[in-house]
């Protein structure tokens, strides 16, 4: 009982604190914002999912607003010109990341490259990643690996697709075959359930992500973080020692095996770099295990979820499935499976893979903070503020797309939108300083696994569903994916039966 009231003459004083800073500085002109209340300022006008939250009080506000999550003021950007201003114009003051209380346990204090805060620390680690891990020459160097690896799972569905009109669980199959492709290039072996924990290793992998995406008031009351109220730092400390555990066993094996490898993956890599001192800055296991952690994460679900959404649009639109088998017909033909070699002759695929990735933000929501007090759009930004680029606000916003909330990937007929970072529009991988460094591969996996899947089989809806019925409900989390898993009936429809 005395813990409650200490915290909440705690809570009291630092609120009446902030609010006579507030009001000082409020004689500055700060961007529009919905009617906050104390303390808890906007929190309660957010659901299970803020970006769609976001983008409803953006109607009424507009695309530069103030909201103040907690003690944290926040500010959201949903309109293509403003993005530019935040990821280009002035990227060098907002590339910064806010404190995470998830990332401190799991990612040993925020090491990894996710969540680093912007400065030499961030710059090195980054380096080292885009030269050593995501570069295209190693990129390149997984080619097979992916080969087999797809290859396994349409066996595996082609054997079920034996068995008349059975019902798979599509994004069961996705998200395990990503967390292989992950597990093969991170680690160098497969994870099986067996492994890490007694739990499993993807329930394991599951509550990590489950845990960081989970709304923690210690990032919006950082005196909270010490009590705890939720539970979430004694659930997240568990988390880490499990998962250190592990690392600390995968870098043991490998160090032990090193001499007789011939392809390297993600930890050999690293090793070398530690043992060679080639790196600019101290570089240790801690170090190694955070990167570990960083590739797992951004790399298993992020692909899976993009396959996911673009698989359940040409369910819903049959006529878009056609057009693209038509598509592999004509450059691949009836006779084999797609090699990675066909991709860049498939533009049907390129324009499908681009409509997906606009019409379902998979990071919608990417924080960063201001590191110095700045003026955008005749607006005070204040230093330390938290700064969400709601991405599915811009690529569902009417004034630049035509019909938004179509899936129509004709749209990009004729047009020079990409992907890659340049046009503000469209940005399912971010912009600037901190954009995807994994975008290359991202891309890469998603398009072989969406060509496979519909190159390999017709797919057709279980109970008589129909296309429109199909559900598009989403679970905001570190990748933004359906909330109910996709189900479907594969038809074998090569000819080497
Ligand atoms: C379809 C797949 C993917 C999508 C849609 C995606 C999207 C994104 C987005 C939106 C960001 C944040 C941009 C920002 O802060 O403004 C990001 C950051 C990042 N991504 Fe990806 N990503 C994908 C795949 C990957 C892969 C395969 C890897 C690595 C193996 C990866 C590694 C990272 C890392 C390390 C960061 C943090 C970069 C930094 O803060 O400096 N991503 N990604």
């Amino acid at each position: 009982m005395s813990l409650i009231w200490a915290t909440l003459v705690v809570i009291f004083f630092v609120y009446a604190f902030y609010e006579l800073l507030n009001n000082i500085q409020k004689r500055k002109s700060y961007p529009p914002g919905p009617k906050g209340l104390p303390i808890i300022g906007h929190l309660h006008l957010l659901g299970k999912n803020p970006h769609q939250d976001f983008l409803k009080l953006a109607k009424t506000h507009g695309p530069l607003m103030y909201v103040r999550l907690g003690l944290v003021p926040t500010i959201v950007v949903s309109s293509a010109d403003t993005v530019e201003k935040f990821l280009k114009t002035y990227d060098h003051i907002f590339a910064s990341r806010p404190y995470n209380e998830a990332a401190q346990h799991l990612a040993y204090g925020q090491k990894n490259l996710i969540n680093a805060k912007y400065g030499p620390y961030w710059r090195n680690l980054r380096k080292l990643c885009t030269q050593h891990l995501l570069s295209n020459q190693k990129t390149n160097s997984f080619q097979s690996m992916r080969r087999q690896q797809v290859e396994l799972m349409i066996k595996s569905l082609k054997n079920e697709a034996c068995h008349h009109r059975v019902v798979v669980d599509l994004s069961a199959k996705i998200s395990s075959l990503s967390a292989d492709l992950t597990c093969l290039m991170v680690f160098g072996k497969k994870y099986m359930d067996e492994d890490l924990d007694k739990r499993g290793f993807k329930a394991v992998v599951n509550d990590v992500e489950h845990l960081a995406a989970t709304p923690n008031l210690g990032d919006f009351f950082p005196f909270l973080g010490v009590i705890d109220l939720q539970g979430l730092t004694r659930r997240l400390k568990d988390l880490s020692k499990v998962f250190d555990e592990f690392l600390e066993k995968i870098i043991n094996e490998h160090v032990q095996s090193s001499d007789q490898k011939q392809s390297k993956d993600f930890v050999d890599t690293m090793l070398d770099i530690m043992q060679s001192g080639e790196a600019e800055f101290q570089f240790d296991r801690r170090h190694i295990k955070a990167i570990l952690f960083d590739m797992l994460i951004a790399a298993m679900g992020t692909s899976a979820t993009a396959v996911e959404w673009i698989l359940t649009e040409l369910l819903r639109h049959p006529h878009v499935m056609k057009k693209l088998q038509k598509e592999l017909e004509q450059v691949v033909g009836l006779e084999r499976m797609v090699k990675e070699s066909d991709l860049e002759k498939l533009n049907y695929l390129d324009m499908v893979v681009k409509e997906g990735l606009r019409l379902h933000a998979v990071a919608p929501l990417i924080p960063h903070e201001a590191m110095e007090d700045c003026v955008v759009n005749s607006f005070h930004i204040q230093k330390g503020s938290r700064i969400l680029i709601n991405f599915y606000a811009v690529q569902r916003d009417p004034d630049i797309w035509h019909e938004p909330e179509k899936f129509l990937p004709e749209r990009f007929v004729g047009s020079s939108i990409d992907i890659h970072g340049r046009d503000f529009q469209l940005l399912p991988f971010g912009s600037g300083r901190r954009s995807c460094p994994g975008m290359q591969l991202g891309i890469i996996i998603v398009q072989l696994i969406v060509a496979q899947l519909v190159h390999c089989f017709d797919w057709e809806l279980p109970n008589g569903m129909q296309p429109c019925d199909l559900d598009v409900e989403e679970q905001f989390g570190l990748a933004t994916s359906r909330e109910n898993p996709l189900m479907a009936i594969p038809t074998y429809r090569l000819n080497n039966a």
